[in-house]
């Protein structure tokens, strides 16, 4: 079975746009839970465009399921994580503009950098996982650095399935191959909607997790969270 994880950081936006507590992101997480969703995933940017910083605080203590939080590991990020204490850290090399994540590490050119984050996450009891475009090279290094689990950023396969061409998840089926066999547990995730996580889930071995926010708000628009997060979960077996 691949667990759920659902990204809330568009709860967030909505409740942005408007100031004030509606929607309340505590709440939809609760619910979320309640309708099965077996993770919360949320990512603060540095401006705080959808999730704040207070929400990770206000989130780590009403989590009941597991606490996934996604971010680039500068020193702000890395002690609200400490402070949080999630279930999860998953490390993402956004730069600070850019409006959603759109490249993996390079684990061979970070190596070093990330085993130190990774060792300071780990000694603290927080499980770790770093994002990683489908390439071999990057499997070898990612297991260099110590990380428990690599999550692999799926825009790629997606784009691709969404214009008919199925090959697109080969060298993700390669690369959870290869990661697996290196001791790493494989996450995904970005892009993954209702139509696309069939097709990956069946395709690509060794899925511990995926993580689903922006196409899952936008289904959850017309079919609501209960029977959207439903869908996933049937899928997902
Ligand atoms: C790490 C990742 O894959 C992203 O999908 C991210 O969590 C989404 O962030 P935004 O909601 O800011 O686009
Ligand atoms: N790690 C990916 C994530 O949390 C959600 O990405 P998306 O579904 O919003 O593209």
């Amino acid at each position: 079975m691949t667990k759920l994880s659902v990204n809330i950081n568009k709860i967030a936006t909505l409740r942005n746009a408007r100031g004030g507590n509606i929607p309340n992101v505590v709440e939809a997480a609760k619910k979320i839970e309640s309708f099965g969703g077996q993770g919360i995933t949320v990512h603060p940017r540095p401006d705080e465009r959808h999730i704040t910083y207070q929400d990770v605080r206000d989130l780590s203590s009403n989590v009941k399921t597991e606490f996934n939080i996604e971010g680039n590991p500068v020193a702000k990020f890395i002690n609200l994580v400490l402070e949080a204490k999630p279930a999860q850290v998953t490390l993402v090399p956004d730069a600070e503009d850019a409006i959603t994540s759109n490249a993996g590490w390079n684990t061979i050119k970070n190596k070093e950098f990330l085993q130190e984050v990774i060792q300071e996450f780990k000694n603290n009891g927080i499980r770790t996982s770093i994002f990683v475009d489908p390439d071999e090279k990057m499997m070898d290094g990612a297991a260099e650095t110590g990380t428990d689990r690599i999550e692999l950023y799926t825009e790629a396969f997606a784009v691709k399935y969404a214009e008919g061409d199925k090959t697109g998840v080969e060298p993700y089926k390669r690369c959870a191959t290869m990661a697996h066999q290196l001791g790493l547990g494989v996450n995904a995730g970005h892009d993954l909607s209702l139509d696309n996580i069939k097709y990956f889930k069946d395709n690509v071995p060794y899925l511990d997790e995926v993580s689903i926010g922006h196409a899952l708000i936008a289904e959850a628009l017309y079919m609501g969270l209960e029977n959207t997060i439903e869908k996933y979960l049937e899928l997902l077996k």
